[in-house]
């Protein structure tokens, strides 16, 4: 399958040390790939770097083939994300907000609107203010948007959170079917249940480090719910460190 994104050793520390530390992964055509760990494990951050956001000391990061650091138009013309939660005017329709979105691309059709409505579900609802719209509803307007330049990859961090079961149930379907049609997806998550009903593989972060790429048949073929497979694997990579330190405190 063809690599979407190609991410290469990527270092980032803040000032105060922490940050994300040497992080690789691919994510392919059509997956659907979950990004888990605590609280400031670095998932933000990473997600960040691929949008360009943040500049990484070290690695690099491909999308569609174009490097972000020589090619950053080509490859993040290939990119659509929802970082922090998608603002949108209350006082103006759905179709509305995304036709002020549309007015960053160039050359975008006007059946795009049409398009990414049509997408996520919420056609019926283009002409309606988004003030009587609910979150779920939101979030989804949120994706459309993302979708407007036709992304071949989609950044996702935290969508579902603050969502109700029936809007999580919802977010999930439409994020299937578009990874369907091909788009792929990266997702944070802190909701572990949430990722393991839509992630095709999951990336667990720990203190800046991503410390296993799991397949869901790993989880799933050991009998494991995928909370179960992360505690695991956040035990051992803990136990791990601890091992390395009693070595080096002997060798010394
Ligand atoms: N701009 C910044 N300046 C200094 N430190 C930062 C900055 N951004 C992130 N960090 C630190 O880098 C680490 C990783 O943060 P990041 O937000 O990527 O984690 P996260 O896994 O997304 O956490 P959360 O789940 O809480 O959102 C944290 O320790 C955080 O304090």
């Amino acid at each position: 399958m063809n690599s979407v994104l190609e991410v290469e050793g990527i270092t980032k520390l803040f000032r105060n040390h922490r940050g994300v530390k040497d992080v690789s992964f691919t994510a392919s055509e059509g997956e659907v790939f979950g990004f888990i760990g605590p609280n400031g494990a670095g998932k933000t951050t990473v997600l960040k770097i691929i949008t360009g956001l943040i500049r990484p000391d070290r690695g690099n990061v491909r999308i569609m083939g174009h490097d972000i650091a020589e090619r950053f138009e080509q490859a993040v013309s290939h990119t659509g994300c929802i970082i922090e939660t998608p603002e949108a005017y209350e006082y103006m329709s759905a179709r509305d907000n995304l036709k002020l979105s549309a007015r960053f691309y160039k050359d975008l059709p006007a059946s795009r609107i049409d398009e990414v409505l049509e997408k996520v579900g919420l056609k019926p609802y283009g002409h309606e203010r988004v003030r009587g719209f609910s979150l779920g509803m939101k979030q989804r307007l949120g994706l459309a948007s993302a979708l407007l330049s036709a992304p071949r990859l989609v950044l996702l961090d935290e969508p579902t959170n603050g969502l109700d079961i029936e809007g999580m149930a919802d977010f999930r379907s439409t994020v299937r079917q578009l990874a369907d049609q091909g788009i792929t997806f990266l997702i944070s998550s802190h909701l572990i249940h949430d990722l393991s009903l839509i992630a095709d593989r999951v990336g667990v972060m720990r203190e800046g480090h991503l410390i296993s790429l799991g397949r869901e048949d790993e989880w799933n073929g050991a009998g494991l719910s995928l909370e179960q497979y992360v505690t695991f694997k956040l035990l051992e990579s803990k136990e791990g460190e601890r091992d390395a330190q009693l070595i080096r405190q002997s060798a010394e």
